[in-house]
Formats: C-alpha cells, structure tokens, sequence
C-alpha cells in the first residue's frame, strides 16, 4: 500500500518491486526468508508472480531459463549467506550460458561485515558474487534502488548477457523516502539490449568466403536462438542452400527434419567443411575447440567465420579468417542482404555426400528407434518421446543426464526455436526442474522433462513445487537404477553398494503422488507411450519412471574419453 499514489512515503520493498514492474518485469522466482520475506508477500500483492522454490539454486536455474526465452533478465530472490550462496551455482552457469538473469539477495549490513562481527548469515556477498558473474552491485541507500535495478537489466541484457548480482542489506527495505521523489528516482531502461551494426568490409569479407567455399557449413549455437532472429536466420540458410548444424539448444531454429540440416551426417560435415560460419557459437570443448581430429586435422586447413557480439571471443581456440562483431540480428540481417538471386548453391558433390551419409545414418536409427525390446533401452523409450514432440511441436523438451542427454539430442528431433533446454555449456546437471519450471511459468506449454535418474535428484524435490503451481510438466525418469547405468560393484567386498548405484528399481513416480500429482510406473515403450500422451493432453503435472535396462548406459555417455582413466589408456 505504501506505493499507492496518495501515500507520503515510500519504502525500499516498494521501491524495489516498482522498479522491477516499470522495466515489465512480471515474474520473481525465490525462496522466502530473513531479509525477504515480507518483500516476496508485498510482491505478491503488487501484482508480481512469486514462484516460491524449495532450493535457490532451482528457483535461480528457472530465472536463468526464463532470460533466455523472454530475452528479459529472470530475477532470482534469495535470502543471505546460505541462501545466496545456493542461487550462485545457477548464476555462474547462467552467466556461463550467455542467459539473463539477476540474483537479488538480501545480506548484512556493511558495517557489520567489514568488521567481521558475525551477523545472522553474515557473509561479503558482493565479494564472492563478482568473479562469478558478468557483473555485480550493492545498493545502500533508498534512492539509489531505482539505479540499482537499471544498472543489473542493462548489464544482464547488454553485449553478451550473463548473470548480474544485485545485493540489498536488510535495513535498505525499511528505508522509506518521500513517495514523490521515490517515483521519481525509477529508472525505466531504454534500449537495454542496444543493436551492434556489423562493419561493411567484415560482412563483405565473410560473404566472399562463403562464395568461394567448395564445402560450406553453418553451425548455429544457443546465441542464435536467443537472438530471435528466426525468420533471418532460416532465411540466410535456405537463401545460401548451405548445410547446417545446431547444437542442442539451437534445435527447432529451422526443424531438424529440414533437407539442409547434416546433423545426421555431424562427425562428416564437421572433418570435410573448408569453411565454417559460427552463429551464436563458441569453438569451446563442445566443439572440440574448432581443432583436432574432429575437425579433420589432417584434411586442410579450414577457415571460419564467426558471428559474435565480442571482439575478445574472436581467435579464442583458432584463427579466425572473417570475425563478423555485432549483435546476431544485425549480423544475420546485414550477411542476408549479401545474398542476392545469383548466389551459387554449393556445389552438388558437396550437398549430395551429405544427403548420402544422412539417408544412411537415418535409415541406420529408424531401424535401432522401431526396436521395442523389454525392458525398455534409451532408444525405444526415447523413440516414444520423440514421437510426441513431433505431434506437439509447441511442447518445451528440457533435458538432462549423460546417455539420456547424448541420445535425446539426436533422436528427439526439434521444429520450433527456443523449445529445448538443456545441460548448456557447462554440461551441468540439476537444471532439470527449475528449467522446467520456468518454461510452463514463462510460455504456458506443456514441458516434456527427459531426466537421467541421478540428473533428477539432484532437483527433485521441486516435484512438489510443480504440484503447488499445477505446472503442465511431464517428467519422464529414465531409471536405470543408477549413474550412467545401475550395473557397477563394489569390488572392495564391504556392503555398502557401488558409487554409481541407487536403489534397484525405485519408484520415483510415487514422489509425484505424494504431492497430488499424476504417477506412472512404465515398463514397456506402450505403456510409456500412453502415459505420455495422457500427460501432455491433460496439461497435469506428471511423473513417469520409465524402466530402463540398467546395463544399457555407457559411463560419461558421449564423453566418457573427459575421464581420465580412459585418457590415460589411450
Ligand atoms: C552438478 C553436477 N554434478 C555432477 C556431474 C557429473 C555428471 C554428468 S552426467 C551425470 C549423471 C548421469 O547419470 P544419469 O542417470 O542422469 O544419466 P544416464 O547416463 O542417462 O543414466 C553426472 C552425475 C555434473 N555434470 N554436474
């Protein structure tokens, strides 16, 4: 009530939410406690959506995926020291991703921590915050909080957006000031996300070697996606007629069914390419560093373009032969203007070796995906889903484990941008539930979970928050009974199980009972199917545990060579 407009004064709570409402911030996901509780309530009451988490680092994960698909920073809201330090996971991994989020935390007064005088949960917030982020700010006093806010959207959303850490000392929400003067000190940010005009000459210098290629490819990354340059980016590939690859979370940018996509044909296009065109996408691990055998060391050198909005990110693993600096919208848009009618398609021999390994690949995994063997392995079950997903396009995939994350990349195929979220570039587990979370909250579509079962429990427990919400959220558990797979032993002869085993044949869909939600025990790819299908129809929040041979999983999945006992024995 005290931001009511006939009210005198106005106090820092108030002040706070006004200022997240005047940048159309509409959604706070948290976790209440000393110093924020009463400012979740007044948020509340102001007209925000609260979604009240049972650990911040989930609550800070859904703020996270909910920046990357509004491109508006996703506000995380914790309490100090503890509180905090679980959002931090999520903020590091989101400033890791390039997603906008900002971890608000409420913490100790200054002069109590510089003396080290040991407050409740007293800990230098700010400190720790700043290497772990794009960029972090303390407010201290009432009408600094409309500065505070504009200054962690412009951070979050601008160049190349990140996590932003934002700290308020508990006294600063007491503080009141003359309501006039408060309205006043709001700062509702202009352009916060400016466009960054690429040079003539670095457009024209790409587009030369695009023309001049024999072997031409595009490799589009989750930057592309948050770019929202849809239809420019679909245009630039048709347009060109050069083959591309997503990563996984640029899946569905064109759908992965398109004639041009050489996905099926990866490991080919990426060893033959001459030159390779980097949208949104950083020659980081997942990419082998652009170098190496991946890259058909031995094969020519290849030369790359790279479309990024920071110079520094340019020759970061190998040179880089046309680097095309702005935002992907004005860079996409610019190299487009580029193609004209006489554009030449590449050349045939090119295209029609990939559409060859592509049929024979593809023809290779119908035959694997029409397999119903019992029980259920990842492909079949995985067959089920992506079924589904093609039937309801407009479903959200979020997606997380190692065989249940490297299989579903390449079996669920995508149609639509910005519909799968998963591990990113750290390769993170535990972004299960909040991501979930937040893609129901912030698109109102039903959400398709696919959860290795030791990726699930490390969110798990948000089950009961997605009941609380009557959230549209399926999750399907693919229960090997373990990490990687449920088949290790102890060799040491003690009784205590193997590092990498969980209870045999748990039932994970009775977590979801407990909370009022839809539980579904699925032993065969029917029975999966059906519940599936039910789920998505019905919008309920449901738990499917879908039985999987607990020796069909390989250790690491794709990346067992990262483990250094494999490294050693090559
Ligand atoms: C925060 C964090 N802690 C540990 C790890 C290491 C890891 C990578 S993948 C994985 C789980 C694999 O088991 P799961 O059962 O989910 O998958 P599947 O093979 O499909 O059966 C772990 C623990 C990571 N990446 N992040």
């Amino acid at each position: 009530e005290a931001s009511a407009a006939h009210e005198t004064t106005i106090d820092g709570f108030h002040l706070v939410i006004d200022a997240l409402k005047l940048n159309d911030i509409d959604t706070i996901f948290g976790l209440p406690g000393i110093p924020i509780t009463d400012l979740t309530r007044m948020a509340q009451a102001e007209g925000l959506r609260v979604i009240s988490f049972r650990h911040e680092q989930h609550a800070g994960n859904a703020a996270a995926a909910a920046g990357f698909l509004t491109q508006k920073p996703g506000i995380c809201l914790t309490v100090s020291a503890p509180g905090f330090l679980n959002g931090l996971t999520a903020l590091a991994n989101a400033t890791t991703n390039c997603f906008p989020m900002i971890l608000i935390s409420g913490s100790s007064e200054r002069e109590i921590v510089d003396l080290q005088q040991g407050d409740y949960e007293e800990m230098d917030q700010l400190a720790i915050a700043k290497p772990l982020c794009k960029a972090a700010f303390r407010v201290l006093h009432a009408q600094d909080i409309g500065v505070g806010i504009a200054r962690a959207i412009r951070a979050a959303l601008s160049g190349r957006p990140g996590g932003v850490y934002l700290d308020l000392p508990a006294k600063l929400f007491a503080q009141t000031m003359e309501a006039e003067a408060g309205r006043r000190s709001l700062i509702k940010v202009v352009d916060p996300a400016p466009r960054q005009i690429p040079a003539p000459d670095a457009v024209k210098r790409a587009l030369d070697l695009l023309k001049g290629a024999k072997k031409p490819l595009i490799l589009l990354g989750k930057g592309a996606a948050y770019a929202q340059a849809d239809a420019d980016i679909r245009a630039l590939v048709e347009k060109t007629g050069i083959p591309y690859l997503p990563m996984s979370m640029a899946k569905g940018l064109l759908p992965d069914t398109h004639a041009q996509s050489a996905a099926a044909a990866r490991s080919y296009v990426l060893q033959e390419a001459d030159v390779v065109m980097l949208v949104g996408a950083r020659l980081n691990w997942l990419l082998s560093h652009g170098k190496g055998k991946t890259w058909g060391q031995d094969k020519g050198a290849k030369q790359f373009i790279q479309i990024d909005i920071a110079p520094t990110e340019i020759d970061s693993n190998v040179a880089i032969a046309a680097p095309v600096i702005g935002d992907i919208g004005s860079c996409v848009a610019a190299l487009l203007a580029g193609v004209d009618a006489k554009w030449a398609k590449p050349p045939a021999e090119w295209t029609g070796a990939i559409a060859e390994r592509k049929d024979k690949n593809l023809s290779k995994m119908a035959v694997t995906l029409a397999a119903r063997p019992s029980p259920m392995n990842f492909h079949s079950a995985l067959s089920v889903i992506r079924d589904q997903v093609k039937a309801r396009p407009d479903a959200i995939v979020v997606n997380e484990g190692a065989n249940t994350l490297d299989f579903a990349r390449s079996i669920v195929d995508m149609y639509e941008p910005r519909k799968r979220l998963d591990v990113g570039t750290w390769g993170i587990m535990g972004i299960g539930m909040g991501f979930a979370v937040a893609a129901a909250v912030v698109t109102d579509k039903p959400v398709i979970a696919i959860e290795g079962d030791s990726a699930f429990g490390f969110s798990g427990m948000e089950v009961e928050t997605i009941c609380r919400y009557n959230l549209p959220i399926c999750i399907v558990v693919f229960n090997n009974n373990g990490v990687y797979r449920g088949t290790d032993v102890n060799a040491s002869g003690t009784p205590d199980v193997a590092p990498t085993v969980f209870v045999k044949n748990a039932r994970y869909d009775k977590l979801m009972e407990a909370f009022g939600g839809v539980g579904v025990n699925a032993t065969t790819a029917d029975e999966l199917q059906k519940a599936l299908a039910e789920a998505v129809a019905s919008l309920r929040p449901t738990l499917i545990n879908a039985v999987i041979d607990e020796t069909a999983g390989t250790e690491s999945g794709r990346i067992t060579s990262l483990n250094p006992s494999t490294a050693k024995k090559k």
